[in-house]
């Protein structure tokens, strides 16, 4: 018989395959785990912007997340995005109900492009209602600045904002640093510790998907009993050589490849 971790992924979906729920899919079977998924909206997009976004009924994403639970309980949860305030209530709810675990929450807000992938009236909900329930919190600089109120322009600012919004969410919280300049540094802030991971910035514009990729990644090594650090060091590895493959598709940003990466798991 086989034994294998079951990791649920509640995001958008993105149907050039780069980001959300299908980045989150591949990533996770890259980890050869078994992926679960309940879709939030649907977007017409693909490596050179978002097109069209379509919200599923908020009901509806509820009795997706309950099928999952009541029959197949996920051992890690990672959410990406969420759209609206109602979707975002009936997530915390679900959350709550089934007492989920291991939950990783990317705030998805605004696509690298530059479209709401999360709409603006809901910040405040996804900041009070769901980043509290988060094992982890990974939000990137821009994400990171609409949390804590200011501008994220170097690793001292990470480490202000990391703490500031530590003390709003009271929960573990990994500025991804992907944004800033030199190397890709990420800053874990939690329990008044802080630990920084380093990787060699890759010198490619195929980055679309970075940001599920690694959520979903630390999700992935959280189902498997690692420690938060030592799931963030795994995951970073992860993304690192799914960046190196140098996968170049599309006219735009191109997606991560997820296949030649195994051997560096
Ligand atoms: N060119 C790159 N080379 C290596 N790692 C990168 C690169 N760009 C981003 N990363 C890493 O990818 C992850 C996602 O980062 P970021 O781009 O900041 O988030 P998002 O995709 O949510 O905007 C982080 O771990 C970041 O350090
Ligand atoms: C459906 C969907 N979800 C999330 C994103 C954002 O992806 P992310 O990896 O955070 O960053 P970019 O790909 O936008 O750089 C998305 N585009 N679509």
């Amino acid at each position: 018989m086989i034994l294998i971790k079951k990791v649920l992924t509640i995001a958008g979906s993105d149907c050039s395959g780069g980001a959300g729920i299908q980045a989150d899919i591949k990533t996770i079977t890259a980890h050869k785990m078994y992926a679960m998924s309940a879709i939030t909206a649907l977007t017409a997009q693909n490596t050179t912007g978002v097109y069209g976004i379509l919200d599923a009924d908020p009901e509806f994403i509820g009795k997706q997340i309950d099928c999952i639970f009541q029959d197949i309980r996920p051992d890690a949860v990672k959410i990406g995005m969420v759209s609206n305030s109602r979707t975002i209530e009936i997530i915390v709810e679900k959350l709550i109900q089934y007492q989920a675990e291991n939950i990783v929450i990317d705030p998805v807000m605004v696509s690298t492009s530059g479209s709401e992938l999360l709409c603006y009236e809901a910040r405040k909900t996804l900041i009070d209602k769901l980043l509290p329930l988060g094992t982890l919190i990974t939000p990137n600089i821009p994400e990171a600045q609409v949390i804590c109120g200011f501008k994220i322009e170097s690793e001292e600012d990470m480490v202000r904002a990391a703490v500031c919004i530590w003390e709003k969410i009271h929960g573990a919280v990994l500025i991804k640093g992907g944004h800033l300049v030199h190397e890709a540094a990420d800053l874990l802030y939690a329990n008044n510790q802080r630990h920084w991971f380093r990787e060699e910035r890759v010198h490619t514009v195929n980055t679309h998907g970075t940001g599920c990729t690694l959520s979903s990644a630390i999700a992935c090594n959280l189902a498997d009993g690692n420690s938060l650090d030592e799931s963030i060091k795994k995951a970073k590895k992860y993304l690192t050589g799914a960046l190196k493959t140098g996968l170049n598709i599309g006219k735009g940003s191109g997606p991560l490849e997820h296949t030649y990466c195994l051997q560096l798991l």
